[in-house]
């Protein structure tokens, strides 16, 4: 879907943002880039919608040469999120997120239509803030409305550039969350900037790990964790890695033990992290906990200490 073939980008200056980059998007995935800051990953953005050219190599969309397309053209395949929002101040919530429909021709009524169901979709009852201005919103909120803005045009590929970064932990993990759940529903092909490990992770069906201006692992998350690429992989990810494991380890029906005799008072579903499984674990007297058919509800088995160790000896076994 989008493709990066030997993509270099120098600025006039002579900084060399990103050098030999080369790297594919499936449609429908969601691949995070993450890195320090000024190691090119905003670059890299804006090269696909053409807000910056590169100075060599190509990028294809849907294997079309973005370079021979018209930038105005292409941006509108494109929803564009940033961290600053960009709200316009003097138009309300439901104008803020219909404008884009508008400005392509759909007639206002239907564009305010589908702008209440996208507001709607990201957790902002219309009719309460439907008619507030951006500076009538919190943070969170507003990045609410930035979301349902770039998805108003229905663009099949999203740019996110830090989307959740102005927000405090609390409001940002619940953003994610709502994101990701969002994003089974639209299955948008989406590339996210971020620089905080954790949510490149918990976002990414694919991580770019960036060093200075090239990609150092492409990988999905769980093989990033369990096998660093490089030495600046392995430090970048850090000594901890194995805790960020839990949380893309999920539990499995191998996992489990028999349940004997009476039902662990607490349970989650099969499928759910190991770090979900843990949290409730060690909420446990008992040691051990239920897992749960998430269709039918049913006791599958029971998960114990021994059985997130046998979990993660087993994730790392496959990703190695
Ligand atoms: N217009 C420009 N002219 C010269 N150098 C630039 C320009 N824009 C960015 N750079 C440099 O290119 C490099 C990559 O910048 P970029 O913004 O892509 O990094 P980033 O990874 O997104 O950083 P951050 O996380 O801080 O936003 C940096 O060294 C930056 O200073």
């Amino acid at each position: 879907m989008i493709r990066f073939e030997h993509v270099t980008k120098r600025y006039p200056d002579g900084t060399t943002a990103v050098e030999d980059l080369s790297f594919e998007v499936a449609e429908g995935e969601l691949v995070t880039l993450v890195g320090p800051s000024g190691c090119g990953k905003t670059t890299t953005m804006k090269m696909v919608n053409r807000l910056i050219d590169p100075t060599s190599g190509r990028i294809l969309l849907n294997g079309e040469d973005i370079a021979a397309a018209d930038p105005v053209e292409l941006r509108r395949r494109i929803g564009y999120v940033i961290q600053q929002v960009g709200l316009f101040p003097h138009k309300t919530v439901l104008e803020n997120t219909a404008t884009v429909p508008q400005l392509i021709g759909t007639p206002k009524a239907r564009a305010r239509a589908r702008a209440a169901e996208l507001l709607e979709l990201v957790g902002l009852d219309p009719a309460v803030y439907g008619g507030r201005y951006p500076e009538q919103l919190s943070g969170g909120q507003r990045q609410r409305v930035g979301v349902a803005r770039a998805l108003a045009a229905d663009p099949p590929v999203l740019l996110m550039d830090e989307p959740f970064g102005a927000v405090d932990p609390v409001v940002r993990e619940r953003l994610q969350n709502e994101f990701l759940t969002l994003q089974k529903t639209v299955r948008k092909t989406i590339l996210l900037v971020t620089h905080d490990l954790e949510e490149a992770i918990r976002l990414g069906d694919r991580i770019a790990v960036y060093g200075t201006g090239t990609i150092e692992q492409f990988a999905r998350p769980a093989a990033v964790l369990a096998a660093p690429a490089t030495d600046y992989v392995a430090s970048f990810v850090g000594a901890d890695r194995g805790l960020k494991r839990l949380a893309v380890t999920a539990v499995g029906a191998a996992d489990l033990a028999a349940s004997q005799g009476t039902d662990p008072a607490a349970s989650v579903e099969l499928g759910s992290t190991l770090r979900e499984a843990l949290a409730a674990l060690l909420q446990e007297d008992s040691g051990r906990i239920g897992v749960r058919d998430p269709e039918s509800g049913a006791l599958v088995g029971v998960l114990t200490p021994e059985g997130v160790h046998r979990a993660l000896r087993r994730a790392r076994l496959q990703e190695a």
